[in-house]
């Protein structure tokens, strides 16, 4: 079974092509003011373009109002909408409703405990994300380099993403441990926070496809 993979954090048409050349499956567009790698509607509608038919698109958010999903979805016209913040399952019905796009929904992890809330949002988000919790009074909700113990996922409902610190050098027992289908990073491919780096783009990917979760591997 091939894992999907997604980079997130995409800022600039040169780190777009370098993740489609690469054979990503998803890039992720962050609004988030706060974030190095934020972008406005106006940034994303061309990368968006660019990527239509080749990648498919994520937009991230952290708790938005109606505006910027409406402003997001006519503007940028995204594959995927990523829910970053504490979006409650009413609220991520209401935007899967408003959008009629695919939800991405992210949970943040730090011990097993945190694994039962993905629940409730069953047949509601289309995908699990399961993410590192970020530090309290940290900035940003994701995208802060931290992994925690990816074999807590592993009697999680399949099929779910996982990120959270993860690199070329390390994806491969992520996948073997957690049993994720969708691998997704941003600082691990980056050489300063926002800055991107092609190279580390593709080992990203290639160490990614190499891997398959341990109990799905043919016996
Ligand atoms: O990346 C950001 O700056 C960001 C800001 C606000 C909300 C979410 C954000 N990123 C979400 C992602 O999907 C990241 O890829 C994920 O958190 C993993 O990040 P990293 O640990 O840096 O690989």
């Amino acid at each position: 079974m091939t894992v999907e993979v997604k980079i997130c954090g995409v800022r600039t048409p040169a780190i777009l092509d370098a993740a489609m050349t690469a054979g990503a499956d998803f890039v992720g567009l962050v609004f988030f003011k706060k974030s190095p790698r934020n972008l406005s509607a106006a940034d994303a509608a061309p990368l968006a373009t660019a990527a239509r038919g080749r990648v498919k698109t994520v937009a991230v958010v952290v708790d938005p109002d109606d505006v910027l999903i409406e402003t997001i979805a006519t503007q940028v016209c995204p594959d995927v909408v990523q829910l970053h913040g504490s979006e409650t399952p009413e609220r991520t019905a209401a935007i899967k409703a408003q959008t009629g796009l695919s939800i991405f929904k992210a949970i943040p992890v730090a011990e097993a405990a945190d694994v039962t809330a993905a629940a409730r949002y069953e047949g509601i988000a289309d995908r699990i994300l399961f993410d590192a919790k970020a530090p309290a009074g940290a900035d940003l909700p994701g995208g802060n380099g931290m992994r925690f113990d990816w074999a807590i996922l592993g009697d999680a409902s399949a099929p779910f993403a996982l990120s959270g610190g993860l690199d070329a050098s390390n994806v491969a027992e992520a996948i073997r441990l957690s049993g994720a289908t969708l691998v997704d990073v941003s600082s691990g491919v980056e050489t300063a926070p926002g800055e991107k780096d092609p190279a580390l783009i593709a080992q990203f990917v290639q160490a990614a496809r190499g891997a398959a979760p341990e109990h799905k591997k043919a016996s």
